[in-house]
């Protein structure tokens, strides 16, 4: 299997170099758009993601949106950037399956974990060296995250729970950052994000990096979607 990167220096890496880090993301379809893929192959469109610059790769694996563990390995044996797995993942097994398909960053949605749950969840990824990618949609989800600099915490556009029929909510990570309290490795904006000028915004906001899919999969280049947000000048 490729060696793969680690995430928060590969994150802090492209800040360094002047870009936007990216975490493109590979989902097979939408509730809202149906399908997103086409007739191309996981290797096109990681090949595409690379050469817009992308810092990192995301993974839908879950059934909601057509995905497969197997998308997951297909990934991790295409490229050697960092590969988070986005799935509802509630169980300890699940983050050694993750990393045994090739992740090395999971989704851990607060809405559907305890708290204290959610820690073990941490604790696990952390021994294992995998970086744990915590999303949260509200000022209470955020209340009870700990400060740890090896965590990443996104902050969601939309409320996974609308199956992303949500699409007009506006930027609601843009109020939310700031109810942030806790000291992370990154905070990530997650989802909806459709144009540099709305990718400038939320960097500007403080966002360290910006979790996109749907656009850049829709767009006729999508190495060139992702390169016109990785460019933008701060
Ligand atoms: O948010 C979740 O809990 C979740 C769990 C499993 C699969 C997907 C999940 N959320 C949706 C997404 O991850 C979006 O695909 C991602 O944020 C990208 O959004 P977009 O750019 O709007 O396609």
């Amino acid at each position: 299997m490729t060696d793969r990167r680690a995430w928060l220096p590969q994150i802090a890496a492209a800040k360094q170099q002047g870009y936007i880090p990216v975490i493109a993301e590979i989902k097979a379809s939408s509730p809202a758009e149906g399908d997103l893929i086409g007739n191309r192959s996981i290797a096109d469109i990681v090949a595409a993601y690379e050469a817009g610059g992308a810092a990192c790769i995301s993974v839908v694996t879950g059934q909601w949106f057509g995905g497969h563990i197997d998308m997951l390995s297909e990934t991790a044996a295409t490229t050697s950037l960092p590969v988070l797995r986005k799935d509802l993942i509630v169980n300890l097994d699940q983050i050694k399956q993750s990393q045994d398909y090739g992740a090395n960053a999971v989704l851990l949605t607060r809405k559907i974990l305890r708290p204290s749950h959610l820690a073990k969840m941490i604790e696990l990824c952390l021994n294992l060296g995998i970086t744990p990618f915590i999303e949260v949609a509200s000022q209470d989800e955020m209340a009870d995250i700990t400060s740890d600099n090896r965590i990443i915490v996104a902050i969601a556009n939309r409320d996974i729970g609308r199956k992303e029929l949500d699409i007009n909510s506006g930027y609601k990570s843009l109020n939310l950052i700031d109810h942030l309290h806790a000291n992370v490795g990154a905070r990530i904006s997650a989802s909806g994000i459709s144009s540099a000028e709305d990718a400038s915004k939320l960097i500007q906001a403080g966002f360290d990096g910006l979790l996109i899919g749907t656009s850049i999969l829709k767009a006729a280049n999508p190495a060139q979607a992702v390169r016109e947000i990785t460019s933008i000048h701060q």
